[in-house]
């Protein structure tokens, strides 16, 4: 039986994918704030955002279970695209990704008492152009809030990916196949 680890994290998409992955865990949140950081370089800003939200979390709570924090932003055109403000900056954010060749990078780091891993991964797209009638009508629903770049690969953006190159699961914000191997 796996040992139930704690995903140290808000994201919905996250424990979606471990609960696929049976993966047992419980979320608790890390409190680290990523507005405070002004890296320009997305790994950069995805190993900092991680690296602060464990140490955010290991301040909080003992390690008492195994603990994995995890980072995603999503980059265009040299840009770092994270998440929208509005519906307005969604819609801005969405066409520059729109006919163009986007990557999603994703931190992970794992803590338990008897390893440590970090894992930096990017997957690269290459998209068509997003029709606007559709992309208008997303716009409408909730699907986009809370999502680095305003975007779903598994979803909104399918449709239009004309090359990928690296794993869905980076792309949606926990590289699931680099984590498996260390959980007990
Ligand atoms: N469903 C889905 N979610 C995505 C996709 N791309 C990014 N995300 C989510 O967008 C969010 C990126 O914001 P983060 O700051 O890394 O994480 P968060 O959701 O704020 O949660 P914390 O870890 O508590 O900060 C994560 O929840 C990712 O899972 C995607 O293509 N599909």
């Amino acid at each position: 039986m796996m040992q139930q680890i704690v995903l140290g994290s808000s994201s919905q998409t996250r424990a979606e994918i471990l609960r696929a992955h049976s993966i047992p865990f419980i979320q608790r949140e890390c409190g680290f704030d990523e507005e405070q950081l002004s890296l320009q370089n997305p790994a950069h800003f995805v190993y900092h955002a991680t690296k602060g939200k464990m140490q955010s979390y290991l301040a909080s709570y003992a390690l008492d279970r195994a603990v994995l924090c995890a980072d995603t932003v999503v980059t265009a055109h040299g840009e770092i695209l994270r998440k929208a403000k509005d519906v307005e900056d969604a819609r801005r954010i969405l066409e520059r990704q729109s006919g163009s060749r986007v990557s999603i990078l994703t931190c992970m780091m794992y803590k338990s008492a008897k390893c440590e891993m970090m894992d930096l991964s990017a997957t690269h797209y290459r998209f068509k152009p997003f029709d606007k009638a559709s992309l208008e009508a997303y716009l409408q629903g909730d699907e986009w809030k809370g999502k680095a770049g305003a975007c779903m690969v598994e979803g909104f953006c399918k449709s239009y990916i004309e090359e990928v190159v690296g794993l869905e699961s980076t792309a949606m914000g926990l590289s699931i196949e680099k984590l498996i191997p260390f959980l007990s």
